[in-house]
């Protein structure tokens, strides 16, 4: 554990020397001979793997979201920011949250810090590349009504039943949405309990609609709950209640 910590400490720094390097390689300098000049732009060159890492954002409509999935967003996204009478443009009630492959992309630095701290490390919903074949989804938070809204395509390699979405991969956006909620509304958590109840099954290439609650926040504890619908409303998939504990940063760390 030193050890892992040790690797972090050292990406930390690792990150503050390039980053400082890479600040300097982006300012003009009048005093820089033409070697010189011809030197930090070999170095621009040779550095794109590591500093124009833009992570993509897994959230954007991609050529795999089929019209249901595309209708639901655009009635989210339109909703993200409003014009006001006047003409103005304003934030919405909806906020769209933008989606990458690891949670530490999210950190600020974090795009660096992935590629040193177990670097091959992938978040389980976003690890597949074939688009469309898996979990397509987007998160949407209302702040003031204290919900979440999900839309999510289940592609066909989440096949449990036949022709039916598994039963786990089902928990999983649960998982996600309640989590991502209760995360939102009280910082670092872990998901200490998930009641699912299945209603009805999921058909494979459908899309669902994942609504998350905030029922009460209790000191450490989060309740929230979820349920999972067809994406007119009309059909009850699953019910869920959820509990998520506030964790320090040290119970990742160190498992304490
Ligand atoms: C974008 C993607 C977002 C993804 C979000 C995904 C989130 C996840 O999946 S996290 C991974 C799955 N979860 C885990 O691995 C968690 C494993 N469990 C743990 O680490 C610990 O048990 C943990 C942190 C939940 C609780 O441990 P700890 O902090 O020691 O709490 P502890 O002191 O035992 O209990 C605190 C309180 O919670 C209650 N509690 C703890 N666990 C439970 C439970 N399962 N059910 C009900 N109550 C519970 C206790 O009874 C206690 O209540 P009270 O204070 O009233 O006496």
């Amino acid at each position: 554990m030193a050890r892992s910590l040790g690797r972090i400490c050292k990406g930390f720094q690792c990150l503050g020397s390039l980053s400082s390097i890479q600040t300097q390689l982006r300012q003009p300098s009048t005093s820089v001979s033409v070697r010189g000049t011809t030197f930090v732009r070999t170095m621009v060159q040779a550095l794109p793997s590591l500093f124009s890492s833009k992570p993509r954002d897994f959230s954007l409509p991609n050529s795999s979201w089929g019209s249901e999935m595309m209708r639901l967003y655009e009635h989210y996204n339109s909703q993200c920011e409003v014009e006001t009478e006047g003409g103005e443009k304003q934030e919405g009630p909806w906020r769209r949250l933008p989606s990458y492959n690891r949670l530490l992309k999210y950190a600020t630095g974090g795009v660096y810090l992935s590629k040193i701290i177990q670097s091959k490390a992938r978040l389980f919903t976003r690890n597949i590349r074939d688009p469309g074949a898996a979990f397509e989804y987007v998160l949407f938070v209302n702040s003031e009504e204290q919900k979440c809204a999900c839309v999510f395509q289940a592609g066909h390699l989440l096949e449990g039943p036949p022709g039916h979405v598994h039963g786990g991969a089902i928990a999983t956006m649960i998982d996600t949405v309640t989590g991502t909620h209760a995360t939102i509304l009280s910082g670092p958590v872990m998901t200490a309990n998930l009641n699912i109840n299945y209603r009805s099954p999921i058909p494979l290439g459908s899309t669902v609609l994942l609504e998350s609650f905030l029922d009460k926040k209790e000191g450490r504890k989060t309740f929230i709950s979820c349920k999972v619908t067809s994406s007119n409303g009309s059909k009850l998939h699953t019910e869920t209640t959820a509990l998520f504990l506030s964790i320090n940063f040290s119970h990742l760390l160190l498992g304490e």
